[in-house]
C-alpha cells in the first residue's frame, strides 16, 4: 500500500486537479493507495485572514462570499460547511476574538471541503472513493494551532478505522486536522499535511510515501527564493529531518520521525510534473557534506542582559521554565561564558506573550537592576546551512561580510552538523543567495551597474552580454546587468538587460538619483555588486562614497575619482578599507595595459619607483606619431583621431595636456605621494582663444590649431619628431613628486620615437633596475581595448 499526499498548490485550479485525478488513477492500478489532502490552494491562509478581519471588527463578510464561491463546486453540497464557518466568523466578530480553539474548528474546513471535493470528483471520473474525516482517528492533545499526537491511542484507532473501510475504495483523507479526545478539532500546525501523511504511513505500513508538491523535489535551497537552486535527488532520513527542524517549509518538522519506525522512503514529487523521480528520502546513506539553506522568517530575537546575575546560579533555569509554563518554544540560544547576557529566538507571533513572561519572572531583578534589559528584536531570519561545520563556515561568513551582511548572531550544533545565521529579515533573501552560490559553486551572481553608454561603456555592455554565458559555464560567474545609467536616466531590470538594452532604454529609462539605484539593489535583493563608472563626468563621482557604503564594488575608466582633491582620494580609500569593498581602474592609465597592476606589485613590494616617463595618452600619440611624419594638417589627423574614438569626447582634454596630468597623478598617488592636480606641470597645447569656447564651437574650428602645430614641425631638427610626453620624478622619502607633461623633439630611433599607431608607452625606473627602465608599450586607447580593460577588473572582482 502507498500513501499519496497531495499538497494545496496541486488542487489549486482545474488544471492540477485534472493531474492529481489522473495520477491517483495509474497509482491506484499499481497498488493500493490512500490519499491524503491539504486545503484547497490558499484556503487556509484565507480562512486565517477572514478570521483576522472578523475579530477586528473588519468587513469580512465580502472576502467570505469571494472564497465560498472560489471553492464551491456544482456537484456538491458544501451548505453544512459554509454554515458552520458563517457562524464561526459571525461569533468571532460579535465577542472581537478569536481563540485558538475557534480558529483550528475554521481552519479544518478547508481539508474537510477539499477531501469532499476531491472524493466527488474521482466518483465522476468512475474511480470509486470516499472522503474521510482524520479527526475520527488523529487523537491529539488540546495545544490548539500545533496539537501533539497521541501516536499509540491514534495508531490503533487508525487500525481499526481502515480494517473497517471496504476493499476498493480510495480513502481521501484530511490532512493537518485532527481532534482531541473530548472530540474538539485541533490542528497540527502549518504544513501538517505531509506529518498526517506520514503517520498514516506508519499506522499502516505503507510501503512508501508520495508527496505531491508544486515543485520538482527538495532543492539545495527554496527555489523561489534562490532561482539557481538545485535538485536534490536523494537524502538520508536525518538529513531531511534537520531540514524540516530548520523551516524548510516543503517539510511540516515533524514529517519524518514517524516514517523511522518502519524506514518508509518519502518521495517529493511535482503534481505538475509526475514523471520526474523528485527526491527520494531514505534510510541509505548520502555522501556527507553540506546538502541545503534553509530559511525561517518568523523569528524574534529576545535579548536579557543582567549585571548582576553574574554567577548565579539558575537564572537560565528561570528564563526557560517561565516560557516553557506559557507553552512558548525557543529555537536559536546563545549566551556569552560571562553570563551576563542570554540571547535566544523565539516564533514572532510569540515574542510579546514571551517578554511578558520574562517581565513577570523577573520584576525583582528588574527592580533591583539585576536584570538591565529584557528587549526584543523583531524581523529576524533564522539560516540554516544543512551539513555545515565549523572546518569550512570561513567561506560563507566571509561572503556574507563582503555582502555587507553582518551576521547578529551564528550558533553551530554539536551532534548534527548544522550552522544557523541569525540575519535582518530584509536581508534574508540576499544572505541566501549569497550563501547559496559560495556553498553550491554554482554560478556565482555578479550584479553590475553600468553608468556611461557611450563608447567604452556602449562597447563593454556588449562585450559582457555577448560573452557571459560563456563566462557562465567556464568560470561558473554570472554577469548580470541590473542597472544601465548616463546622467540622467537609468534602466533597471533585476533579471537581467539584454541585447536589446539600447531600445530598452529609449522606452524605459526613467529619471533617477544614485540612491534609487541603490534602493532597487536592496529592495531586490541583489548580491556583490559591482558599479561601473564609464562617464566622464566630474559629478558621478559624488556617488562614490554612498555606493560604497551601500555595499558596492567600484570600476571606474573615469579618471577623476582618483585626481580630484588628495582629500577625496583618501577619504575613498578609508571608505573601501571600512566596508570591505574594493575599486579598480587598470584602465585609468594606459587603457587594457598591465600598467597600475605592475607598478601597486612593485611599490608594495617595497621596489623603490624613482621615475616613470613616456607617452601616456593614446590619443596624443596618434596624433603625433602621424602628424610628424606625414604631410597632412594637425586639424585633419586630430580629426580622424576624433572619429576613431581614441580622444577624449572633448579633444581639449587630451591637448590641454590635462589627461595625461591626470594620468600621472594617478600614478604618482599610486606611489603614495600626496601630490594635487593643480601642481602638475602642464603644458597645454591649445591656444588660449580656443581655450574658453564651447564643445561643439570648438570642434568646428579645429583648423585654427593647425598654423601652431605646423610651426612645431618646422621647428625640428632633422631626425627628430614631436612627442608628448609625461614624466614623474619621487622617491619613497619625499611626500610629493615632481610631475610635468610636455610636447619635446625625440630621435626618430629612440624608443619614444619608434611610437606606432596609438599606442602608448611607459618607462619605469626602479632603484634596483638602475638605468634599465621596465618597459610597458602597448595599445593605449581606443573603446574596444578600454572596454576589455574594464572587463578585466570585472573579472578580476568576481574572482574574489
Ligand atoms: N529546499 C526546498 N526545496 C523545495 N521547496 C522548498 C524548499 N524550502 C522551501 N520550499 C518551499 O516549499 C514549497 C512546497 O511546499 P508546500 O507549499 O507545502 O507545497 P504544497 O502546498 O504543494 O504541499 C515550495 O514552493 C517552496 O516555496
Ligand atoms: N492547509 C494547511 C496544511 C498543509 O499542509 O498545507 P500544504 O500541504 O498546502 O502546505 C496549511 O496551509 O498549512
Amino acid at each position: 500500500m502507498k500513501v499519496l499526499k497531495f499538497g494545496g498548490k496541486s488542487l489549486a485550479s482545474e488544471h492540477t486537479f485534472k493531474n492529481v485525478i489522473q495520477i491517483i488513477e495509474n497509482k491506484s492500478k499499481e497498488s493500493e493507495i490512500v490519499v491524503v489532502v491539504s486545503a484547497i490552494g490558499d484556503t487556509t491562509d484565507i480562512l486565517e485572514n477572514i478570521a483576522e478581519l472578523a475579530k477586528n471588527n473588519q468587513d469580512y463578510q465580502s472576502t467570505f462570499n469571494e472564497f465560498k464561491e472560489r471553492v464551491y463546486h456544482k456537484d456538491i453540497n458544501l451548505e453544512a460547511e459554509f454554515q458552520l464557518l458563517s457562524k464561526l466568523f459571525e461569533g468571532v466578530s460579535l465577542i472581537e476574538d478569536c481563540t485558538p480553539k475557534i480558529k483550528d474548528l475554521i481552519l479544518s474546513q478547508g481539508e474537510i471541503i477539499s477531501s469532499r471535493v476531491l472524493a466527488k470528483q474521482l466518483n465522476a471520473a468512475q474511480l470509486r472513493s470516499v472522503s474521510i474525516d482524520s479527526r475520527d482517528f488523529i487523537i491529539t492533545d488540546d495545544s490548539f494551532g500545533n496539537a501533539i499526537v497521541d501516536e499509540s491511542l491514534s495508531k490503533s484507532k487508525t487500525q481499526n478505522y481502515f480494517n473497517e473501510l471496504p476493499l476498493k475504495i480510495i480513502p481521501i483523507v484530511t490532512g493537518f486536522i485532527g481532534a482531541t479526545q473530548k472530540g474538539e478539532t485541533t490542528t497540527l500546525g502549518r504544513n501538517g499535511s505531509n506529518y498526517t501523511a506520514a503517520l498514516l504511513s506508519n499506522f499502516l505500513k505503507a510501503e512508501e510515501l508520495q508527496n505531491y508538491t508544486h515543485v520538482d523535489g527538495i532543492f539545495t535551497a527554496n527555489p523561489d527564493w534562490v532561482k539557481n537552486a538545485q535538485k536534490i535527488e536523494e537524502l538520508h532520513f536525518e538529513e531531511a529531518n534537520e531540514l524540516a527542524n530548520f523551516g524548510a517549509s516543503i517539510l511540516h518538522a515533524k514529517t519524518i520521525i514517524p516514517l523511522l519506525e518502519n524506514s518508509t522512503p518519502l518521495r517529493i514529487l511535482n503534481t505538475l510534473n509526475p514523471k520526474n523521480a523528485g527526491t527520494l528520502i531514505s534510510a541509505k546513506a548520502t555522501d556527507n557534506g553540506i546538502k541545503s539553506l534553509s530559511l525561517q522568517s518568523d523569528v524574534s530575537l529576545i535579548q536579557f542582559e543582567g549585571r548582576g546575575l553574574l554567577g548565579i546560579v539558575g537564572v537560565d533555569a528561570r528564563v526557560f521554565t517561565s516560557l516553557a509554563n506559557e507553552g512558548i518554544s525557543i529555537g536559536v540560544i546563545s549566551q556569552g561564558s560571562s553570563e551576563r547576557g542570554l540571547g535566544f529566538t523565539v516564533k514572532q507571533s510569540e515574542a510579546d506573550k514571551a517578554i511578558k513572561a520574562l517581565q513577570k519572572e523577573f520584576e525583582k531583578d528588574l527592580y533591583t537592576k539585576d536584570v538591565s534589559g529584557i528587549s526584543l528584536i523583531d524581523d529576524i531570519a533564522v539560516l540554516s546551512i544543512i551539513g555545515q561545520d565549523l572546518s569550512t563556515f570561513d567561506k560563507p561568513y566571509a561572503a556574507l561580510v563582503k555582502n555587507k551582511i553582518i551576521p547578529i548572531l551564528f550558533n553551530n550544533t554539536v551532534t548534527g552538523k548544522n550552522v544557523s545565521i541569525l540575519v535582518r529579515k530584509h536581508e534574508a533573501k540576499k544572505a541566501l543567495n549569497v550563501i547559496h552560490g559560495q556553498i553550491f559553486g554554482v554560478a556565482k551572481n555578479i550584479n553590475l551597474a553600468l553608468f556611461g553608454h557611450g563608447l567604452v561603456g556602449g562597447t563593454l555592455i556588449d562585450q559582457i552580454l555577448a560573452t557571459a554565458s560563456s563566462i557562465e559555464k567556464k568560470k561558473n560567474i554570472r554577469l548580470n546587468i541590473f542597472a544601465i545609467g548616463n546622467s540622467k536616466k537609468v534602466l533597471l531590470n533585476e533579471n537581467g538587460i539584454g541585447k536589446n538594452w539600447r531600445e530598452d532604454i529609449k522606452a524605459n529609462s526613467e529619471n533617477y538619483q544614485i540612491q534609487d539605484v541603490i534602493r532597487f539593489a536592496n529592495e531586490n535583493h541583489l548580491e556583490n555588486l559591482i558599479a561601473i563608472d564609464n562617464t566622464a563626468s566630474s559629478s558621478f563621482v559624488d556617488n562614490y562614497i554612498s555606493l560604497v557604503q551601500s555595499g558596492f564594488d567600484l570600476i571606474s575608466s573615469n579618471k577623476i575619482g582618483n585626481t580630484i582633491s588628495y582629500s577625496f582620494y583618501k577619504e575613498l580609500r578609508e571608505t573601501l578599507k571600512r566596508n570591505h569593498k574594493e575599486y579598480l581602474y587598470e584602465t585609468n592609465v594606459g587603457a587594457g595595459l598591465p600598467l597600475i597592476d605592475t607598478i601597486k606589485l612593485l611599490h608594495l613590494s617595497g621596489e623603490n619607483i624613482t621615475k616613470i616617463k613616456g607617452v601616456f595618452s593614446g590619443s596624443l600619440s596618434y596624433i603625433f606619431n602621424n602628424f610628424s611624419i606625414q604631410d597632412r594638417p594637425f586639424s585633419t589627423v586630430l580629426q580622424e583621431a576624433i572619429e576613431k574614438g581614441y580622444t577624449e569626447p572633448d579633444p581639449r582634454e587630451d591637448l590641454s595636456g590635462n589627461d595625461v596630468g591626470r594620468k600621472l597623478l594617478i600614478l604618482a598617488r599610486e606611489l603614495d605621494l600626496k601630490n594635487e592636480f593643480q601642481e602638475i606641470k602642464i603644458q597645454n597645447l591649445i591656444p588660449e582663444e580656443l581655450q574658453a569656447i564651447d564643445t561643439p564651437a570648438f570642434l568646428k574650428g579645429l583648423d585654427k590649431l593647425d598654423s601652431y602645430f605646423e610651426k612645431q614641425k618646422q621647428d625640428l631638427v632633422p631626425g627628430t619628431v614631436l612627442r608628448y610626453v609625461g614624466e614623474l620624478n619621487g622617491d619613497l622619502q619625499e611626500e610629493k613628486g615632481f610631475l610635468e607633461t610636455k610636447l619635446i623633439a625625440v630621435p626618430i630611433n629612440s624608443a619614444l620615437g619608434q611610437l606606432k599607431g596609438s599606442d602608448s608607452l611607459f618607462e619605469i625606473y626602479t632603484e634596483s633596475y638602475g638605468d634599465n627602465p621596465i618597459i610597458i608599450q602597448g595599445a593605449g586607447a581606443g573603446a574596444a581595448v578600454t572596454a576589455r580593460g574594464v572587463f578585466g577588473d570585472i573579472l578580476r572582482l568576481a574572482d574574489k
